[in-house]
């Protein structure tokens, strides 16, 4: 049943209790302080922030190892940012403390801070759902151990083990969480690259990203041999606009039996992609805690930017020749994109000439 609606924010939103509209301002900053408006670098950085707080957990090690969405990565900045897996994201971390600091926001826990971070930044990307949003966890009493994020090198086996080991959570799960990378570049994985995408729209939620890991690999956007990195279908880079990066674990997971049919599934159904996404995101923010001793704050959500409805198409130059098939239903028919050379990947959303990175 629906939680009962008996508050009134100052701007008319009917929420289930009135700490849910301190989030109201909270939103109006990050978006035009902090993300700028844009599906750009910061909003990227927050979302996976979300997911490297919340996936710190484990069952089989006890609740010594951490604590899930707790906020532990902004309560002991000194510690989980440091580990290798986390690299990179001291920048999220960077970006999120003056807001947790600034007083403004007195009721808002550092767990909180992230998850809704999350969903505000996810609304700047064309297509994205309105994620539900939790209130309430409790600020983290220690950092997480290390070990518990999952890395671009783990095979299939330790990516569904350890979901599991931190939430119950299954390969569809999975599959609906990397929709995240659809929105994502890469700063570290090839240490002499910068910002290199992982799917050739990264300030557009689309499927493309599922589509695009099913292309032959043919080179890398920058050096070979890194760690995790493996060749990628559209390598081409030109100055500031970097090649499409591809991930060794992306790579199988589109593969594999126990997750090539529902990968291959959310190629060009944009619905059932944020419908997913949404409800996986769901799991993944109130890690660590029991939903019903949080307040469902979802009312105070920003509404996403319009969707750009452009359906999946092969990058100029691919077709479905290109496409490594993992699953036996049909594959889509789409059309290719109309380039004669394969094309750049902006690196600035709007086609800027300059921003942040
Ligand atoms: C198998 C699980 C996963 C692995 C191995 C993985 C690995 C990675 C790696 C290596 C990067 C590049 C970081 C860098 O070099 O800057 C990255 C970026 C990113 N990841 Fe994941 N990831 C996984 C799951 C997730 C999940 C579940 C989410 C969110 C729900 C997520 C969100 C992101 C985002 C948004 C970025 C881009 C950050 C940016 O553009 O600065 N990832 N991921
Ligand atoms: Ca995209
Ligand atoms: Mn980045």
């Amino acid at each position: 049943a629906p939680a009962a609606q008996n508050a009134r924010c100052s701007d008319g939103t009917l929420v289930p209790n009135s700490i849910c509209c301190d989030f109201i301002p909270l939103a109006q900053d990050l978006t035009e302080n902090l993300f700028e408006n844009q599906c750009g670098e910061t909003a990227h950085e927050v979302l996976r922030l979300s997911f490297h707080d919340a996936i710190a957990i484990s069952q089989s090690l006890g609740p010594s190892a951490g604590g899930g969405a707790d906020g532990s990565m902004l309560i002991f900045p000194d510690v989980e940012p440091n580990f290798a897996a986390n690299l990179g994201i001291s920048d999220s971390v960077n970006d999120l403390a003056p807001f947790l600091a600034s007083g403004k926001f007195p009721t808002i826990t550092a767990g909180d801070m992230i998850q809704f971070g999350a969903t505000v930044a996810v609304g700047l990307c064309p297509g994205a759902p309105q994620l539900e949003f939790r209130a309430g966890r409790p600020n983290a009493t220690a950092p997480a151990v290390d070990g518990l994020i999952p890395e671009p090198q783990n095979t299939v086996d330790e990516i569904l083990a350890r979901f599991k080991d931190a939430a119950n959570l299954d390969a569809e799960d999975i599959v609906s969480l990397l929709v995240s990378h659809t929105v994502a570049r890469a700063d570290h994985v090839d240490p002499t690259l910068d910002a290199a995408p992982f799917d050739s729209t990264p300030f557009t939620f689309d499927s493309q990203f599922f589509l695009e890991t099913l292309l032959t690999g043919v080179g890398f956007p920058g050096t070979p041999n890194n760690t995790g990195e493996v060749s990628s279908p559209l390598p081409l880079t030109v100055g500031d606009n970097v090649g499409e990066l591809r991930l060794q674990s992306d790579f199988e997971l589109a593969r594999d039996p126990r997750t090539a049919c529902f990968w291959q599934s959310m190629i060009n159904q944009e619905a059932l992609m944020a419908a997913r996404f949404k409800a996986a995101m769901a799991k993944m923010a109130v890690i660590g805690h029991n939903p019903n001793d949080l307040v469902d704050c979802s009312a105070v959500v920003p509404k996403p930017v319009p969707a750009l409805n452009k359906p999946a198409t092969f990058p100029a130059t691919k077709s479905a020749a290109d496409i490594q098939k993992a699953c036996p239903l049909p594959f889509p028919s789409l059309t290719t994109d109309r380039a004669p050379r394969e094309t750049e990947i902006p690196h600035c959303p709007d086609n800027e000439a300059t921003c942040t990175s």
